[in-house]
């Protein structure tokens, strides 16, 4: 064995992978992760002691790490427990992190107390410098020895009590470097002074037990704003175990089985092989991947190839006018990703403007996959062939540790393009849709209750036929994933042909998206309930509780916000005015429609609140009507995976309508800390698909600017491992793509809050289990090539379409139901009234398209 073994101990904590990413690459040791409440360590088992042997034996060290929750409860610690407590004979090396450390101080006869205000993403200079003159040699075991002056980050409430608070000013000076009385066996390593209103803090940040091989560190080393002089105590940690373990003659045995696993997820692909080598073995075609011979669903879009023509985009030509020329009577589906800014403000990164729209064309034609949260089985289905309603529908069942996923990976991977086609275009066709917060949860192993009703929490269509505008080079690329046997594409032609021929097309002075402006959306007559304000605030007083508990550092606090209109305003089918021709051409349209309220709520939104990942659904029985400015997750064929999640809002203002005004509020540690915390929950998420060492930071803390708001984001990149060094059916037989990434990272962390697990539950208990549905998920698409892009779903409104209210009294149709979430990141410095405004300002930009005027 030429590598350290070190067993990780994980207490659900949001930055558990970049502390494995941290050690893995700074102490090139192998880290296995083991949650604290690992059923296979049962404590009320008889044989709990000796399966606890044999799995510590096989390491050169522990770090028990991070988490929610407190020291003094059994349940946040778990495991962490026992190894305070093993026998002289199995004592090994020990480090605990944050919740680790105070579990070693609670072990060690400490208490911990709440901080005076906890103290979560600021970032602190750690004193660790000792003078000459300490009382006892600290050379030997001090992790610190020899370590430069840093600064690193914090994220506790809780801070461990060793008697600091009584000493006086003059015996603290004397005293802070010796072993407390309340704690005989702890060393102090470090400390930092934090001021408060009422003096000074002092908040320990490093022990060393006396006698035993234990370490903690009440920081957070692994965080992207720690200094990395910080890592050298690491180092010392590491060295100092490993003297250690030579010193008490310790050997590592090698080769029994862990009950711990690898830090980094199996990827989909693999499973789906395991899944097929089981089922071919054992013969049985339950359980087997949905394949071709099976379904003749399950062979749609297989042997496709490309095929496309690229035209110029006139300058005068939006997406809403590509939609109306298009649109088909028959089809009363859509799935547009709109780069709805792309000409407005030229302020921050290219991309924030977004550089391409995408239109799904047919979309009732197209087969698509659907999973509710709670199933054991999928459902395929294809509402209509060739202009004809059929309906075809079938249901995929899921055996034991199949899920979703590996049939979309399955899916995917065997209709996966691999020529190279020169075209710069990111959607050749594949898969569009939503996935609703929930599934998020789902995969967090958090409890859905029963919604009661049945509508998708994944609605991915497979999309074959799509246009896509590239607002930089002003082109459109007509394209189609067809049966390789074909030769000509009349479709890519007729298409073609009917834009070109269209008289929008040809209008130059045609604006369409002047006249659509709140077109026909009758709004006198809507119905709107917003949150009560002093409810709100009170929620965020709730959140805050929890947060100086230490059962959170950060928690995206959201409430929703209906619309009630009477149904018959959308009731009728979009697009009556387009007859279609007897040639089965569309026809072109020369007046935009005025019955749909979807579509027209849609294009007044993108033209009074353009952003960058603007979308329009109606797909599945949910309508979504969306100006989200932030990029939840894009990959590339490459697996170069980018993460862009947003913390810090500022509403313009006359006062703030500069990007240098925004900025100086913005770069202040409130909101700094809200957005680092997120940070390194995002690179977790990342490292654990990723892998260690994978993730990078690009930009931090970079403000830009968007119609009605400035907000603060942060770039984070990961690499998935380049296929050719993945083994692809070699040893390990894994193949990540983005998908990998996409389902390992749900609900996205800017909407949840960190440690991302325990604040969705307090967050279900808060928002009194609302669902979130929509709103807090992601729209977005990943094509054949394995390229993908997904959007969180804010600044949004949706609905469903079987959410109809009955008629109120002396009304004589029901109403439909509309929706929009909005919220914001609530943390120790919050106070309700600034939390209330903030999620008032960014109700109103979706909001205010029910109003009229501009
Ligand atoms: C919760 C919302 O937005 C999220 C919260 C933000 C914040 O706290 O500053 C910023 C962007 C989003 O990640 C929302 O728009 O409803
Ligand atoms: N990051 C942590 O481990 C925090 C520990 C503990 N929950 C606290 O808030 O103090």
């Amino acid at each position: 064995m030429s590598r350290p073994q070190v067993l990780f101990l994980d207490a659900y904590d949001s930055f558990t992978n970049n502390i494995v990413s941290l050690l893995t690459t700074l102490l090139h040791a192998d880290v296995h992760v083991l949650p604290i409440d690992n059923p296979s360590l049962d404590q009320n088992s008889p044989d709990f002691e000796r399966l606890l042997r044999l799995e510590l034996a096989q390491y050169h060290a522990v770090v028990c790490g991070p988490g929610p929750g407190s020291p003094e409860i059994d349940r946040d610690v778990g495991l962490m427990r026992q190894i305070w407590s093993l026998n002289e004979d199995d004592l090994l090396p020990v480090l605990g992190v944050c919740l680790g450390f105070q579990s070693l101080v609670v072990a060690s006869g400490g208490k911990v107390r709440r901080l005076r205000r906890g103290l979560h993403g600021m970032v602190r200079d750690i004193e660790h410098q000792k003078p000459p003159t300490a009382p006892w040699s600290l050379k030997r075991g001090d992790i610190f020895h020899g370590v430069d002056a840093f600064k690193a980050t914090i994220y506790h409430s809780l801070c461990a009590d060793v008697g600091q608070d009584v000493l006086s000013e003059d015996e603290w000076r004397v005293k802070k470097w010796e072993a407390p009385s309340d704690t005989p066996d702890l060393l102090p390593l470090a400390w930092t002074l934090e001021d408060r209103e009422d003096g000074t803090e002092r908040i320990l940040m490093a022990v060393k037990h006396r006698t035993k091989p234990f370490w903690g560190l009440q920081y957070h080393p692994e965080s992207i704003c720690t200094e990395v002089e910080g890592h050298a105590a690491i180092r010392n940690w590491f060295r100092e175990a490993l003297r250690w373990n030579v010193e008490a003659g310790r050997k590592v045995v090698t080769g029994e089985s862990s009950l711990a696993r690898n830090a980094t997820r199996a990827s989909l692909l693999s499973e789906v092989r395991l899944l097929r080598d089981t089922t071919a073995a054992t013969g049985s075609a339950k359980g087997a991947p949905w394949t071709e011979s099976m379904s003749p669903v399950a062979a749609v879009g297989l042997d496709c190839g490309y095929t496309h023509r690229t035209i110029p985009l006139p300058a005068h030509i939006k997406i809403p006018d590509v939609v109306e020329i298009l649109r088909r009577e028959a089809s009363s589906e859509h799935i547009i990703l709109d780069s709805a800014n792309a000409d407005k403000m030229a302020t921050g990164a290219a991309d924030v403007r977004g550089r391409y729209s995408i239109i799904a064309l047919d979309v009732a034609e197209a087969l698509r996959i659907e999973y509710h949260v709670g199933d054991d089985f999928a459902t395929a289905r294809i509402p209509a062939i060739q202009g004809v309603a059929v309906d075809l529908k079938e249901t995929i069942p899921f055996t034991y540790h199949q899920n979703i996923w590996q049939l979309l990976a399955d899916f995917l991977e065997k209709r996966q393009l691999t020529e190279s086609i020169p075209v710069e275009s990111p959607f050749k066709g594949g898969f569009m849709g939503y996935i609703t917060y929930e599934m998020g949860l789902q995969g967090m192993d958090v409890e859905v209750g029963d919604r009661g009703h049945r509508r998708p929490d994944l609605c991915f269509a497979w999309v074959t036929k799509s246009i896509v505008m590239d607002h930089l080079r002003n082109v459109v690329h007509v394209q189609h994933l067809q049966k390789k046997k074909l030769i000509h594409d009349f479709w890519v032609d007729s298409i073609v042909e009917s834009l070109q021929t269209s008289d929008l097309w040809r209008d130059t002075n045609h604006d369409l998206n002047g006249l659509s402006t709140n077109g026909g959306i009758e709004t006198s007559r809507a119905v709107i309930t917003t949150p009560m304000a002093h409810e709100y605030e009170e929620k965020v007083r709730q959140c805050q509780d929890y947060i100086a508990a230490g059962e959170s550092y950060e928690l995206c606090l959201t409430d929703q916000t209906t619309i009630t209109l009477p149904a018959a305003m959308t009731g009728a089918p979009a697009m009556r005015c387009h007859p279609r021709a007897a040639n089965g051409q569309t026809q072109p349209c020369t007046k935009p429609p005025t019955s749909d309220t979807a579509w027209n709520l849609y294009r007044t939104l993108r033209t009074r609140q353009p952003a960058p990942f603007g979308s329009f659904l109606r797909l599945g029985g949910a309508t979504i009507v969306s100006s989200s400015p932030e990029r939840f997750l894009e990959y590339s064929c490459g697996g170069l995976c980018s993460m862009r999640p947003m913390k810090g809002t500022v509403r313009k203002s006359p006062a703030v309508s500069t990007l240098a005004q925004a900025e100086e509020i913005l770069h202040v540690p409130k909101e700094e800390a809200e957005n680092l915390m997120i940070v390194d929950l995002v690179r977790h998420d990342l490292h654990g698909v990723c892998g260690s060492g994978n993730v990078t930071v690009p930009h931090l803390m970079k403000v830009e600017e968007y119609a009605s708001v400035f907000q603060m984001i942060t770039v984070v990149n990961g690499q998935l491992p380049e296929p050719e060094k993945q083994g692809h059916g070699g040893a390990r037989g894994e193949w990540y793509t983005g998908l990998d990434v996409l389902a390992a990272s749900l609900p996205p962390g800017s909407m949840t809050g960190a440690p991302k697990k325990r604040s969705c539950e307090l967050l279900q208990e808060i928002e009194g289990l609302k669902e979130r549905s929509i709103y807090s998920g992601v729209v977005g698409y990943m094509d054949v090539t394995g390229k993908g892009d997904w959007s969180v779903t804010i600044r949004t409104m949706f609905r469903w379409d079987d959410e109809v209210a009955a008629p109120g009294e002396g009304e004589s149709e029901g109403t439909e139901v509309w929706h929009i979430g909005a919220g914001g990141a609530v943390t120790i410095l919050s106070t309700p009234e600034g939390e209330r405004e903030e999620m008032f300002t960014k109700l109103t930009g979706p909001l205010g398209v029910f109003s009229s005027g501009s």
